[in-house]
């Protein structure tokens, strides 16, 4: 079967405006990604990354230009339309994990599936059995505050993919983790990459995991500066 964009951005533009104050964080970003792409977008602090999470990940609009997802294009879309969407086709991993700290690992990995409307049995069976391959099988019945940092990053990863979406979005997934956490964090991204086919658009500018994409998207002053249209491979090595 053809790839699918997965998303599309064409001509956007972002920009923020407070008080009197008119400031461009994107500017005219041409960007295509894949289904099945293992994606970085990396850059320098302030160069817009966050920014680009935000409106691929439909969290944000752009101020010009056009955002296709799966082929839609957004400017279409109501806000139920793209709040359906969010719910139903993105898993997102957050910096700060965003985990409720009142449910047990296993309730906060089954809550994106339930905000579906999907039947208890099958939302807890994925939600256990993804817990299980990221190693956290033993932990599910505990909060947030019970388990360490790296174990809390890996309940927020699997909240993410459980319901199995269309795209995983991780701003800076590494940026609190030592060196061995971050490490098998991205062997367990890059093996749902491999295995289930999903698409992972992360921003990062951490080496450990610009040196694990198969392409990056540089960012500079809210503009790409490297070629978008090759796959750019790295060694594994870092
Ligand atoms: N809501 C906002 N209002 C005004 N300016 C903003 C807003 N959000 C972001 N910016 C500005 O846009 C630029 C890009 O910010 P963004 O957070 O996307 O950068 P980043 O590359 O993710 O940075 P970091 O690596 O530090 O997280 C920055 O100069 C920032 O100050």
């Amino acid at each position: 079967m053809a790839n699918t964009s997965v998303i599309r951005l064409e001509q956007v533009g972002k920009v923020f405006e407070q008080k009197k104050q008119r400031f461009q964080a994107l500017k005219q970003i041409d960007l295509t990604v894949e289904s099945s792409e293992f994606v970085v977008i990396a850059g320098p602090s302030g160069s817009g990354k966050t920014t680009l999470l935000n409106l691929i990940g439909l969290l944000d609009q752009p101020s010009s230009g056009k955002l296709f997802f799966n082929g839609r294009d957004l400017s279409q879309c109501s806000s139920t339309e793209l709040a359906q969407l969010r719910r139903d086709q993105i898993g997102f991993v957050f910096q700060a994990y965003n985990l409720m700290p009142v449910l047990t690992a296993l309730e906060n990995t089954e809550m994106v599936m339930e905000f579906r409307g999907m039947a208890a049995d099958k939302r807890r069976a994925a939600a256990r059995k993804t817990l299980t391959a990221l190693g956290l099988g033993e932990l599910m019945d505990r909060y947030p505050d019970q388990l360490s940092g790296g174990q809390q990053q890996r309940v927020a990863v699997a909240r993410a993919v459980a319901g199995e979406p269309m795209l995983v979005i991780a701003d800076e997934p590494t940026a609190n983790l030592d060196s061995r956490t971050a490490e098998s964090l991205m062997d367990l991204m890059s093996q749902l990459n491999r295995e289930h086919g999903i698409t992972f658009i992360f921003s990062s500018h951490d080496p450990r995991v610009i040196s694990r994409a198969k392409r990056v998207i540089s960012l500079c002053d809210g503009s790409i500066v490297s070629p978008v249209s090759q796959a750019v491979e790295f060694s594994h090595a870092v």
